[in-house]
């Protein structure tokens, strides 16, 4: 047996080196015969006197509308006088829209305004675009740049809360549909504006009416375009272009409740376990156990096909994982999970947002409390997440209380067959053309989990430039927007209503083999 130990020896190792062979070889022929999924940019681009520019009466417009002070706090709390002046300074500030025989203008849920842009061709079925009033509140005042509600202009940079979330979208809509409107211009689709008045605590009050009005009425809208994922400059790993993140899904979310009540009682004589020390063990266990890594995985899901899109537009090391997420998709998932941008598209994500316990320094607090905000991947549910934590936690002590969820959306159509996905790429691309446009998903929430029932073809963009250094921005210090961004706004909405004028099944643009 032993004489034959050297054969074996040798045949195993033979064995190895002929699968590792195969292996590199169909890495390298997948690596060099990936498909391309970007397009050439259409070569109509609107010409100058087709161009909204960033004027000064619009960069004012804008401005004025950093000013009003429409902040959400929480559900059913808002600031309800700002929003009736916002609304008010909004009839005013774009008076042919107000003016217009086409246009029927409805206030829903007190502040919620609902646009229905009458079309020519009553047979085609409308489009909806969709932004919101309100913005978060504001924290480390001292600390902005600029005052976050002066709209002041400041190195090429609009400043203020709502700059970029959301207030962009909402008036480049108007501003769009005003230039439309005033140039004598009919659309021929009949055009949706639906901007929410709470979006930033749920929408439960604004969109959510606006959603059920709608349905009422039996409307069925082709497509929806609400605020969302930008186009993004060194964000996509491994690609140095512009990437233009289209979200076709969104995260579920799972706000949960932990509660410990113990006994309480005087700080002298404390028992070996408190209310807070069981809570912080459990909420430790938590952070130390990340929900699973999808790309690991070997998911299957938007995450995956965000990357494909643009595999061979990157970097050659990146470009050969991409191309082989067969084999690579979890180390693709390690390298996702190290930064806190990337990690939201490789899983399910836990957040500690709130922890409450104690009234006096000698006080042991007989109850503690705990807010976990998850934000759930697409390819997971409610209940596969709180049974996740009620394992990594094991102690029956802990009570778990749902606050609200929602489970991820549905996933909208996305590609060469799905003609709304293309109009929209094809104006990005008018926009942007030396960017690439892959599908993704938001890992945060918009208002349009009101609208499910309404489209099956919900997108969510916002039309302007991100770099990872602006991320932090988002609800947070120092929120701004270029003028130049505010500018390609503005013509993103403009070029996108000019688009809907043809028909959607056609090809168009000279672009006809690639549609
Ligand atoms: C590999 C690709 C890397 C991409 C990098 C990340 C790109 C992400 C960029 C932007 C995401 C911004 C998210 C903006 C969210 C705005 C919506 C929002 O704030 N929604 C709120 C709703 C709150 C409702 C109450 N529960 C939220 O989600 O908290
Ligand atoms: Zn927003
Ligand atoms: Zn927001």
């Amino acid at each position: 047996m032993w004489k034959s130990l050297p054969r074996v020896l040798s045949l195993v190792v033979r064995g190895f080196a002929l699968t590792l062979a195969v292996l590199a070889t169909i890495v390298v022929i997948r690596t060099a015969t990936f498909p391309s999924y970007q397009t050439s940019p259409p070569e109509c681009k609107l010409t100058d006197p087709d161009f909204i520019p960033a004027d000064q009466e619009r960069l004012s417009r804008f401005t004025s509308a950093i000013q009003f002070r429409t902040v959400s706090y929480e559900r059913g709390v808002g600031t309800p006088q700002e929003l009736a002046r916002f609304t008010q300074f909004i009839r005013e500030s774009f008076p042919t829209i107000h003016g217009s025989p086409l246009v029927r203008r409805d206030v829903v849920g007190n502040y919620s305004l609902l646009y229905r842009v009458d079309g020519s061709d009553a047979s085609l079925k409308p489009y909806m675009l969709a932004s919101h009033l309100d913005v978060v509140p504001i924290t480390q005042e001292a600390n902005w740049e600029a005052p976050p509600f002066s709209g002041q202009l400041k190195d090429g940079y609009i400043y203020g809360r709502g700059t970029i979330d959301a207030k962009h979208s909402l008036m480049g809509c108007l501003e769009a549909v005003e230039f439309i409107l005033s140039r004598g211009h009919r659309p021929k689709r009949t055009l949706y504006l639906a901007f929410g008045h709470d979006e930033e605590t749920s929408g439960h009050f604004g969109a959510k009416v606006i959603g059920e009005m709608l349905a009422q009425r039996g409307e069925k809208i082709e497509f929806i375009l609400d605020e969302g994922t930008p186009v993004g400059e060194g964000l996509v790993p491994g690609v140095s272009k512009q990437v233009a993140l289209v979200s076709v899904a969104e995260k579920g979310f799972l706000q949960l409740h932990l509660t410990v009540n113990e006994e309480g009682g005087h700080a002298s004589m404390p028992r070996s376990e408190s209310a807070i020390g069981i809570l912080s063990k459990a909420i430790s266990k938590l952070e130390d156990s990340p929900h699973p890594n999808m790309f690991k995985m070997f998911g299957t899901g938007p995450e995956t096909r965000m990357l494909e899109y643009v595999a061979t537009e990157m970097t050659l090391p990146y470009r050969m994982l991409t191309s082989n997420l067969w084999l690579f998709s979890p180390l693709v998932g390690w390298v996702y999970s190290k930064k806190p941008q990337t990690n939201a598209f490789a899983r399910t994500t836990t957040a500690l947002t709130r922890f409450n316990a104690g009234v006096k320094d000698n006080v042991i607090s007989p109850e503690a409390t705990a807010v976990i905000d998850h934000r759930i991947h697409p390819s997971s549910s409610v209940e596969e997440v709180i049974e996740f934590d009620r394992k990594v936690i094991n102690d029956p002590r802990v009570k778990f209380n749902v606050i609200n969820n929602m489970e991820p959306s549905p996933t909208s159509p996305y590609g060469k067959d799905s003609p709304t996905y293309m109009l929209l790429q094809k104006t990005i691309q008018q926009i942007y053309p030396d960017a690439l446009v892959t599908p993704t998903f938001m890992v945060a929430n918009t208002d349009t989990r009101h609208y499910w029932s309404l489209s099956s073809a919900i997108y969510r963009f916002n039309p302007y430039v991100m770099t990872p250094s602006d991320l932090p921005r988002f609800h947070g210090l120092n929120e701004r927007i270029s003028v130049q961004n505010y500018e390609r706004v503005m013509n993103f909405y403009y070029h996108l209503i000019v688009n809907m004028d043809e028909p959607l099944e056609i090809k168009r643009h000279g672009h006809e083999d690639e549609l």
